[in-house]
Formats: structure tokens, C-alpha cells, sequence
């Protein structure tokens, strides 16, 4: 059913470099939430923070019961074993084909013989459609059939929850339709919570239960994804609708003076409307919390 993760307070820096300060947030157990927020504001280190492979200088993170950030290695390795992680580029082992990457956790981390191995493998090559490609390399396949082997391989050990690292970068937009589909009907299959990290607006306002944005080393917002997609903070604003004029610079951050005159005139309601959720594939049997989901959509529609 998925685990509910709750920050507090959490504060990552590396040297004098402080990435985020005072972050906390639920991720409520079987949702799916996106952390959004322009680039280098530190949402690919809250994801290694959250698996432990980063320690906080402040704050807690606790799952199931446990706060993590105070685990010793050994029982850090166990708590990893809840998680799934969807890297960028899939992180496959070039010189393996589909098949044993995909199999390789369960090789590594279970003493399963080899014919369990092959069931769960060729279960999860079939839930992300990769049915018929195992003997390829991963160098000889699309970028998006890369991602999907990763997730394969992120499903083996059944986690509770699964983090994804930007899934549709480099992919043609039809490409990650089809990927957040597979994403939500996954969600709606195994129940697991997942946060997705992405940049993809268009993803960000229709897969998610909740979204949260990081900005200049505080996190702005994190709530139910109407909350963020009908606010009227210019940085949501700004960011939701892909534009120039508002907080977030090129590189350097703007002064107070000169966002003011960029946002003077400009309709800052613009754009501030609710996308319809996308819904489990047909034929697949949606947890009980879609009900209030449909609820609530229907409260929007
Ligand atoms: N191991 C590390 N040591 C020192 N600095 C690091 C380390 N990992 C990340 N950083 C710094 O932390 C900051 C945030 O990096 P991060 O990759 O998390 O950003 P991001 O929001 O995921 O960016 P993008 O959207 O471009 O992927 C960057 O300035 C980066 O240089």
C-alpha cells in the first residue's frame, strides 16, 4: 500500500553552499507527488537525501516509524529496499541485455532460484511493455525504451516507494504521454508512493496527487496539485507558465524592484486553470482512494 514519508525541517548543504533550508512535506502513502523547480535548486539531491545516500546537516525524515537520517549504514541498506529509483538516463549496465539488468537486484538482494528470478522479470517487462526485448542491450534500444527498463528494473523488489529522476528527459512528447500513462496505471497497480521529479509542466498538472516547488533554497509550496496549479504566487505563476518576467533569473537572482516592473501589467491569473487528472487505463482496478480522486475532479470539472 505504499508508505507515507514525512520531512521535517531538513536542511542539505555542501560546504558554505546551503541547497535547501527548513524543507518539510508528507508524501502520503500511495500518492504520487512531483517536486518541481528551476534548475539547480537541489531536487535531484532531496531524492538521494530521501534514499539516504545524502545525510541532512538538520531536520528528519521519517518512514515507516523510522527517521532515516539517523540510521547507521546497515540499517540504512535495509530501509533502500523500500525504495525503487528511476535514474535520468535508466542507469543500465551497458554490456548486460534487458533481461539480466533487469533481473540483476533480484540476483544481488534475493536468494530467489533462478525460475522465481525469470517470473518476476518477465512480470515486469510485461506491466512496462517491454515483452520480446530481452536478449537487447541497452545501447541498442530508443531512450525510451531505456526508461522503461529501468522502471522494470525499480519494480523487482516490489518497493513501497519509487522516486523518478526527470523520466521524460530526451523524450519526444508523445514518448512521455505514453510514459505517464504507464506511471499513473503502475501507480493505480502497485499502490506504492512515488515522487517524480521532472521539469515537464504538462506532466506536472495532470499525473500528480500533489506538487511541490523548490525556489532559492526554501520549498515555496507543497500541497494537493490545485492548490499549486490555481495559486497566485509569481514564482508558481512564472514557473507553471514557462516565461521570462517574475523571480527566477537566468543565473543570478532578480531584485525585488525589477521583478516588480516585469510583473506590472502582466495578467499573473493567466494560465491558473486545473487540468483534468489523467486516469488509470481502462481495465485496471483503481485503489479505493480514487474515489474521492473522482470526487474531487468532478468538483473542478
Ligand atoms: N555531491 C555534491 N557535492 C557538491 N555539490 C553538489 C553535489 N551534488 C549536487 N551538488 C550541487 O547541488 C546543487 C543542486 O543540484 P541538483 O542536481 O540537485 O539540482 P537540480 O534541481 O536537480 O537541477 P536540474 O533541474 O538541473 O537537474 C548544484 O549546485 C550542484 O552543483
Amino acid at each position: 500500500m505504499g508508505v507515507e514519508i514525512c520531512v521535517e525541517g531538513l536542511t542539505k548543504s555542501f560546504g558554505h553552499q546551503v541547497i535547501w533550508q527548513d524543507v518539510s512535506l508528507t508524501l502520503p502513502a500511495g500518492e504520487v507527488s512531483v517536486m518541481l523547480g528551476p534548475s539547480g535548486t537541489g531536487k535531484s539531491v532531496f531524492l538521494k537525501t530521501l534514499v539516504g545516500l545524502l545525510k541532512p546537516e538538520r531536520g528528519s525524515i521519517r518512514i515507516a516509524g523510522t527517521d532515516i537520517t539517523r540510521l547507521r549504514e546497515h540499517d540504512l541498506y535495509e530501509i533502500r529496499k523500500l525504495f525503487g529509483v528511476l535514474f535520468q538516463d535508466g542507469a543500465l549496465f551497458g554490456s548486460m541485455n534487458l533481461y539480466d539488468n533487469i533481473a540483476f537486484p533480484l540476483r544481488e538482494h534475493t536468494r530467489k532460484p533462478e525460475s522465481g528470478i525469470r517470473r518476476i522479470v518477465l512480470e515486469k517487462m510485461d506491466m512496462v511493455g517491454l515483452i520480446g526485448a530481452e536478449e537487447k542491450l541497452p545501447g541498442e534500444i530508443s531512450g525510451g525504451m531505456r526508461k522503461r527498463a529501468g522502471l522494470a528494473r525499480a519494480l523487482v523488489l516490489d518497493p513501497e516507494i519509487i522516486l523518478f529522476d526527470e523520466p521524460d528527459s530526451g523524450l519526444d512528447p508523445v514518448r512521455v504521454a505514453y510514459l505517464n500513462q504507464l506511471i499513473v496505471d503502475l501507480n493505480a497497480q502497485i499502490d506504492a508512493t512515488f515522487l517524480i521529479v521532472t521539469h515537464d509542466i504538462a506532466s506536472a498538472r495532470q499525473v500528480p496527487d500533489n506538487i511541490g516547488l523548490l525556489f532559492r533554497r526554501e520549498l515555496v509550496l507543497f500541497g494537493p496539485r490545485e492548490q499549486l496549479l490555481t495559486s497566485d504566487q509569481p514564482v508558481v505563476r512564472q514557473f507553471l507558465n514557462g516565461r521570462m518576467q517574475g523571480p527566477i533569473g537566468m543565473a543570478e537572482e532578480k531584485d525585488a524592484a525589477q521583478v516588480e516592473q516585469e510583473l506590472a501589467g502582466l495578467d499573473d491569473t493567466a494560465g491558473a486553470v486545473v487540468t483534468p487528472r489523467l486516469l488509470p487505463s481502462p481495465g485496471i482496478v483503481r485503489p479505493p482512494r480514487w474515489e474521492s480522486i473522482a470526487e474531487r475532479e468532478g468538483a473542478h470539472a
